[in-house]
């Protein structure tokens, strides 16, 4: 990566279950060294709200809160305003909302933290998600750019205004890294160890491509927590992705 060494952080384990059993049993079996960023989900926050957040930040996880917002800006300001006083680490907005929806949201997440006195989080932009694939972009959706090109032009318009970086496949790395500075932050879902299974998703890398490609950090759900030992599978998909990299 032009001689500069990469930031990457622990994989971020996506706890998409269902209850607060479930979930706990996962933080706690997965307090290990190195630390997994744990990833709080739709699923997660709509169906148990705050606690869920609160019970990881005990465990002293860092915590990914991936409500990926979409809507007006002054709702989409008010409503990161209110993520921001949570006290996590990342958030994700939809690139697609544009320019004025993503600047909102993150003057809204900045606002929320210095009200409760917390670094703010990284904002990350979703650019396509990894269960879209070309036939989906041009035949429902009806956009004309490649999925490449459409998803580099949202890391781009998210760089314009200053975020922390995208949420995007790890095939689109090399095109992304060509247009934004070196520190804007790809993190990456869509890992299988084994690509045979890929059950929703479309894009899908290895954790060991998904850093050859030069991924910022990984996002992990089915394969550790649906795994039957899914502290031996973060092990191994950590030490794929970080290889012998001091973590961050
Ligand atoms: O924002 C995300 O984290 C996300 C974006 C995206 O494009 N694709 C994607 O899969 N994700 C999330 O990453 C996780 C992937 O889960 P698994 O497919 O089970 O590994 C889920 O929690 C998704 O919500």
């Amino acid at each position: 990566m032009g001689g500069k060494v990469l930031k990457r952080y622990v994989p971020m384990v996506a706890i998409d279950v269902a209850t607060k059993e479930e979930a706990v049993k996962l933080f706690d079996e997965l307090d290990v060294t190195p630390k997994p960023i744990v990833k709080i989900g739709m699923e997660m926050y709509y169906g148990l709200g705050q606690e869920i957040v609160r019970e990881a930040q005990k465990r002293g996880f860092k915590i990914f809160l991936d409500l990926k917002l979409y809507d007006i800006p002054n709702t989409v300001h008010r409503a990161m305003a209110a993520i921001g006083r949570l006290g996590i680490d990342f958030t994700t907005i939809h690139a697609a909302g544009g320019t004025e929806m993503l600047t909102a949201g993150l003057a809204g997440l900045e606002e929320g933290a210095v009200q409760a006195g917390v670094q703010p989080a990284k904002l990350l932009a979703i650019t396509q998600l990894t269960s879209i694939d070309d036939e989906i972009l041009h035949d429902q959706q009806h956009v004309d750019l490649s999925l490449i090109e459409s998803v580099q032009n949202y890391a781009q318009l998210a760089e314009s205004v200053g975020l922390a970086g995208v949420i995007c496949s790890a095939h689109e790395l090399p095109a992304i890294r060509q247009v934004t500075r070196p520190d804007f932050l790809c993190i990456t879902p869509g890992i299988r160890p084994s690509l045979a299974v890929h059950d929703d998703q479309k894009r899908v890398v290895t954790p060991a491509q998904a850093r050859e490609l030069g991924s910022n950090g990984i996002v992990v759900g089915r394969p550790i927590t649906q795994s039957a030992d899914p502290v031996a599978a973060y092990q191994q998909i950590q030490q794929a992705f970080l290889a012998n990299e001091e973590e961050k």
